[in-house]
């Protein structure tokens, strides 16, 4: 067995709203190897964005370890944060939020690798159609703006730019849950090909089981910050353990 690329242990985290206390997440631990799917499913409110923000650094946890490729992930800082952020990326829902309405596709795709100085100027326009290749768009989507092209095309150069700072994990946060049935399974087939292709790990977030049952190798069910039920997904999708599992699987009709 290879060493995991993600070990997570025994996170904790509690916000503190209004003289509350809230839970954010309770003593969740998991693995993750290369090449591999972990679908995170439960209920709003159950910890999924909380965990998500933690694993890419947008937010500290109270206790535990995150170790990425055997290296203590939270003790990164500064300098050091800033180079290995580009490990982990993060890909959500809604794309229109996350680019500059302004900027072309191809400048919003050059950012991160003059950010992260991945090549130098005269090689980025090269490297930006190489990114776009690689999610299925020509070329000259470079120099269409975001609000000009589909949702689904939306969402590939959304793909594009987590990829290019060659990441080992994308984190994606509901990222087809606004797409329609067949561009998201047009979706989902290019995150498998990306896998099967370049070795990437996911942590898949949604609320669709039908959908997370697809693109999965494991999944996680989470519920009041715990991860209350895990394992291979046809296992936990045909005879959920946990109530929360019980219920996701009873409202998901789609499953069978
Ligand atoms: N910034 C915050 N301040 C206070 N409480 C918060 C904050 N962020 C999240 N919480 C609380 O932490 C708990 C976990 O929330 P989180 O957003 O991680 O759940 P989620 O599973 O992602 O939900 P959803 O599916 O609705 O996005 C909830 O009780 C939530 O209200």
């Amino acid at each position: 067995m290879t060493a995991p690329l993600l070990s997570v242990r025994d996170l904790g985290k509690t916000y503190r709203a209004r003289g509350r206390q809230v839970v954010g997440l309770e003593g969740v631990s998991f693995d993750l190897r290369s090449g591999e799917t972990l679908g995170l499913v439960g209920p709003s409110g159950s910890g999924k964005s909380t965990l998500a923000k933690v694993l890419m650094r947008l937010t500290e946890p109270d206790t535990g370890s995150i170790a990425l490729d055997g290296d203590d992930w939270l003790a990164l800082s500064g300098g050091a944060l800033r180079t290995r952020r580009g490990e982990m990326q993060m890909v959500f829902q809604d794309p229109l939020a996350a680019f500059n309405p302004r900027a072309t596709i191809g400048s919003a795709l050059a950012d991160p690798l003059r950010i992260h100085r991945i090549v130098p100027k005269a090689e980025r326009a090269e490297r930006v159609a190489h990114l776009l290749e690689r999610v299925g768009l020509p070329a000259d989507f470079a120099r269409r703006r975001i609000h000009q092209v589909s949702g689904g095309q939306r969402q590939r150069v959304a793909i594009a730019r987590a990829l290019a700072t060659s990441p080992r994990l994308i984190v994606l946060d509901e990222a087809v849950s606004a797409l329609d049935v067949s561009v998201r399974s047009r979706i989902l087939e290019l995150l498998a090909d990306l896998q099967a292709r370049e070795g990437l790990a996911y942590i898949f977030v949604g609320h669709d089981l039908a959908v997370v049952r697809v693109i999965s190798h494991r999944v996680a069910v989470m519920e009041k910050g715990r991860i209350v039920e895990t394992g291979p997904v046809t296992q936990v999708v045909a005879d959920p353990q946990s109530e929360t599992g019980k219920a996701l699987v009873a409202a998901t009709p789609r499953l069978y």
